[in-house]
């Protein structure tokens, strides 16, 4: 089975059982975007770390194309990009630096690396702030280098947790732009959004997640 599979998952603190996520079904198949809403605490991000692999269910499954989903797993690494809270990042390294160490992990030709950094810098509008240190940029600037950084890696699952967050209008339309260009080029996605406008442009299904 292709896609990212999400069968009757649920999420309880360890300790009290607590409930983290009601349950939740869902099939993201190859090139589409599926769209988490819900309101705060319902559990879109716990979901979504489930979905990544970074955590596992209470109950339920979660697999990408047929396989379990899990961080520790070599294939899980090769499939999902994920921004689900904010990325390592080094203080002495600028924004061109991180995006280089990046291209390097991926095997990529060196020869053209700074042009492709370059170009990935200039696609979420960033292109001016390539010589800064992270610390250097705005709250809205450095969510545009963290998307950056994220689809700048190869990845059949891009999971975003409301990537519009501190964007203003303009770059949420291009946000919404290239994520819909990053599934009609044939990567999943599945990303926690509370924008509605954002929802509209990208969203082949959403999936309501419940108050608790
Ligand atoms: N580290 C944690 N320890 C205990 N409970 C947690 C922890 N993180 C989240 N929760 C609880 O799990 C539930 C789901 O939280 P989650 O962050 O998934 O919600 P969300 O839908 O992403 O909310 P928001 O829209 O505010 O980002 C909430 O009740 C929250 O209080």
């Amino acid at each position: 089975m292709t896609g990212t599979r999400v069968e009757a998952v649920e999420a309880a603190k360890e300790v009290d059982g607590a409930r983290l996520l009601p349950p939740t079904s869902f099939l993201a198949r190859p090139g589409s975007c599926v769209v988490l809403r819900g309101p705060n605490g319902a559990g879109k991000t716990t979901l979504l770390r489930l979905v990544a692999g970074l955590a596992a269910p209470s109950s339920g499954t979660v697999t990408l194309d047929g396989e379990p989903a899990d961080e520790r797993r070599r294939a899980t690494r090769e499939a999902v990009a994920a921004l689900v809270g904010v990325p390592a990042g080094w203080r002495d390294l600028t924004l061109v630096d991180h995006l280089t160490l990046v291209d390097a992990t991926w095997g990529r030709d060196p020869g053209t690396c700074h042009e492709r950094v370059l170009a990935a810098l200039d696609e979420v509008g960033i292109a001016e702030l390539a010589d800064r240190f992270p610390h250097e940029l705005s709250s809205g600037q450095a969510q545009l280098f963290h998307l950056a950084l994220t689809w700048f890696r190869p990845a059949r699952l891009l999971v975003l947790d409301e990537p519009e967050q501190r964007l203003d209008t303009e770059r949420r339309a291009l946000l919404a732009d290239l994520v819909r260009r990053r599934s009609d080029g044939g990567t999943t996605v599945v990303m926690a959004c509370h924008d509605p406008a954002v929802t509209a442009a990208v969203a082949d299904e959403v999936v309501d997640i419940e108050a608790r």
